[in-house]
């Protein structure tokens, strides 16, 4: 079983992906254009190890390259085998947490500092040796992916988990079982990027500093009243929502959803922002006459003739 909300039947698994991953599911709907991916550490509420965060991040990157996909669901699969408890993901994993980020296992005794598996090559391993935090490389590529990313959590959103609901574009919540909590602070860690500013930019600057300054449970509902999650649904429609919202998403135009994702994120992310978004426009520019015309005088060694293309307003 992936995990209880599941339904085998509306899902296949993106091979070879999930079958080599380790702490990952990937899977595609049968019959639309959204992907699942998922935390598969129910036992520790989905938390994160550099391998996690490695998978989170192929399975990201691939859905990215999906050219008939425009929705990706992130979620967390569970319950818990130990406890039946539920979680989304409660951030980084705490006992692999070395001085300088969180630490590859050793392959051969299982024990934190090993290198990255299956890096053979010298250099690589040794970097690999070194403690990582690139959770925030995954939170990039959500912000970046041009799809709609709607972060599903069926139970605890808590430290780097929560952060990781705050990047993605959507939140749907279980009304049962999603509680949200910050702890960063707690185990003196702090997302001072999207898990905090950007916080800040949803629910306001008082909201935002009360979640990480006081460390209080929300509720799936308090969490909506604050404006970080779009709507609570009963645990057992979970999944279901979640695929409707992915058939609506693909419902509509891929480019003005690309579009639209990145001009919400322009004015936040500076230049980079206004990179993302100028080179969408420039992809659209390419595909008019009037740069097929510049490319072709290049090409054919003449000088380009723009007189028939309008100076727009
Ligand atoms: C999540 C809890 C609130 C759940 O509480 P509860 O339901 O009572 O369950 P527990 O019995 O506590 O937990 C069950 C089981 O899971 C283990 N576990 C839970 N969370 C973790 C974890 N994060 N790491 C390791 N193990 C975990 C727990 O020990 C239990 O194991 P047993 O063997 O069964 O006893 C509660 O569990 C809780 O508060 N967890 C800790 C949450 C936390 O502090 N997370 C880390 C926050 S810091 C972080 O995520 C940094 C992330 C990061 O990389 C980063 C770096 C740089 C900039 C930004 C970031 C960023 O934040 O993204």
């Amino acid at each position: 079983m992936v995990s209880e909300l599941f339904d085998d039947e509306r899902w296949e698994p993106v091979t070879p992906l999930n079958d080599d991953f380790r702490d990952v599911t990937y899977h595609r709907a049968v019959d639309s254009g959204t992907v699942r991916i998922a935390i598969d550490r129910p036992e520790v509420r989905n938390a994160f190890r550099p391998g996690t965060v490695d998978e989170l991040y192929d399975a990201l990157d691939h859905a990215k390259r999906q050219t008939d996909v425009g929705c990706v669901l992130l979620t967390g699969n569970g319950p818990s085998p130990k406890d039946g408890g539920w979680a989304f993901c409660s951030g980084g994993d705490q006992t692999i947490r070395g001085e300088d980020g969180y630490q590859y296992e050793d392959a051969d005794t299982g024990e934190p500092g090993g290198s990255e598996p299956g890096g053979e090559d010298g250099t690589r391993a040794r970097a690999a040796k070194q403690g990582r935090l690139h959770i925030l490389e995954v939170q990039r590529l959500v912000r970046h992916i041009p799809k709609v990313v709607v972060c599903v959590v069926p139970g605890w959103a808590v430290g780097g988990g929560h952060s990781l609901h705050v990047v993605c574009d959507l939140t749907l919540a279980s009304a049962e079982h999603a509680k949200f909590l910050q702890t960063d602070p707690d185990v003196a860690s702090y997302d001072a990027g999207f898990g905090s500013a950007y916080l800040a930019k949803q629910i306001g600057q008082k909201k935002a500093r009360e979640v990480f300054f006081l460390g209080k449970t929300y509720s799936a509902e308090e969490a909506a009243e604050m404006g970080m999650v779009n709507e609570v649904v009963s645990h057992h429609e979970l999944e279901e929502t979640a695929l409707e919202w992915g058939d609506r998403i693909n419902s509509k135009s891929p480019t003005a959803m690309r579009m639209l994702k990145y001009g919400f994120n322009m004015t936040d992310d500076g230049m980079i922002g206004q990179q993302v978004f100028a080179g969408e426009a420039t992809r659209l520019g390419y595909m008019t006459d009037e740069a097929k015309e510049g490319r072709d005088a290049f090409v054919e060694g003449r000088e380009p003739e723009f007189d028939e293309y309008p100076w727009h307003y």
